[in-house]
């Protein structure tokens, strides 16, 4: 595919997501109904389309609109292309700018357009944030790194990478944790490469993978909030005894065959049967979440969410750390983590938690900047006042 078609083809896929399909989808029927399109191509017009969504207030005013012609008239002109040059009307490329395209718009630049963020949310992104709230924001329009998480429990972080050399894929060491790869070439041959599919790294987020290597130390673990499995598997590879729990089990579907190709095993407890286990030395709440901090590589649900939403979501925290402290031996840790860089989702959350429980209090908190290396995410560290 030519440049041109390359973003004729963003531009068809771009207006199929504004008219409501989730964009891997949008994708994914895009690529089954383009067969000319190789593996390249197909990487090309993904980027295209998620930088458009990840940028999207930015590119609508400096392409002069919000269908996808316009956007990408806009993302054009935002990486310093000409758009003139891939809008030639020639072969599959999209027909030729009109004069009124043509006029590059003044980028006003107030600060929700600038920082790619809805306006209700800039005031409490401030507030989380400080002086880091524009370089926050501004790394959220940017396109995720893609880390790694080598398996202790079946190989060292210098053999992995060895291994994973010699089947194309660059690596360097991530300074987030002792388990942590950032992938620099080859990312696409990972899911195929042996490395892989026998289970000595699994793809996961650096400062999702320091949040475990942070944990105290604690035999019997819980994930209370596991979905796929990602931070379960990470504390099975240090070792630890764990279970893993979801209030939808379907969520949890894919971790039976994660963990044997681990070779860490992670038992499943339902809501029924976790009321007769014996209380777990640590309970993990890794709390459904704004998702802020992940927005990179989640552009959509930057924009999908709104003011009551993120109510509901402090309310859900709240209700699942309650729930949780329940699971937890009375000399025992409850751990919360959420991947959002808000503060009223994370140490609002905390501080609430322990003005409702005063026997409790918090020994530890750390947040991580949404950087080349990772994702933006909050842990704390709970524990019940010694007399
Ligand atoms: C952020 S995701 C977990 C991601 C996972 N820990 C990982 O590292 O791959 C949050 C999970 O919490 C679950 N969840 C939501 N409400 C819950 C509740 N009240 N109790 C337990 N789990 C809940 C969701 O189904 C979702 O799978």
């Amino acid at each position: 595919m030519t440049p041109g078609a390359r973003v004729a083809a963003a531009i068809e896929i771009l207006d199929v997501i504004g008219a409501g399909t989730p964009a891997e989808q949008a994708l994914t029927r895009w690529a089954r109904a383009s067969r000319y399109a190789g593996s390249k191509d197909r990487a090309a017009v993904r980027d295209h389309v998620f930088d458009v969504l990840r940028n999207r207030r930015s590119v609508a005013v400096l392409g002069g609109g919000t269908d996808g012609r316009a956007l990408m008239i806009g993302l054009l002109r935002q990486q310093g292309e000409d758009p003139a040059l891939f809008f030639t009307g020639e072969g599959h490329a999209p027909a030729a700018m009109s004069e009124e395209e043509r006029r590059s718009p003044d980028f006003s630049g107030e600060t929700g357009e600038r920082w790619n963020l809805p306006d209700w949310i800039l005031a409490e992104f401030q507030r989380s944030l400080g002086s880091e709230a524009e370089a926050t924001a501004l790394a959220l329009a940017q396109r995720a790194p893609v880390s790694l998480r080598v398996n202790l429990a079946k190989t060292t972080r210098l053999g992995a990478m060895s291994a994973l050399q010699a089947e194309g894929v660059e690596t360097e060491i991530n300074p987030l944790a002792e388990t942590a790869l950032s992938v620099t070439l080859g990312a696409r041959r990972l899911r195929n490469s042996p490395v892989y599919l026998e289970g000595l790294v699994e793809l996961q987020d650096a400062a999702s993978q320091a949040i475990i290597a942070d944990l105290p130390a604690a035999e019997r673990c819980l994930d209370f909030c596991a979905g796929g499995g990602g931070k379960a598997l990470a504390m099975a590879a240090q070792g630890r005894d764990v279970s893993a729990h979801d209030i939808d089990p379907g969520r949890m579907r894919d971790l039976p065959a994660r963990a044997l190709r681990a070779g860490t095993p992670v038992a499943q407890v339902t809501r029924e049967t976790l009321g007769a286990l014996d209380p777990f030395d640590l309970v993990l709440c890794d709390a459904p979440c704004s998702g802020s901090g992940s927005w990179r590589r989640a552009p959509h649900a930057k924009w999908a969410l709104y003011p009551e939403r993120l109510d509901e979501l402090t309310q859900i925290q709240d209700n699942i750390l309650d729930d949780a402290v329940q699971s937890v031996h009375p000399n025992g840790w409850l751990i919360y983590a959420t991947c959002s860089v808000l503060r009223v989702e994370n140490e609002d959350r905390v501080a609430t938690f322990v003005e409702r429980n005063p026997d409790w209090h918090c020994t530890f908190e750390r947040r991580f900047s949404v950087s080349d290396t990772g994702d933006g995410f909050f842990s704390a560290h709970l524990t019940r006042v010694k007399d």
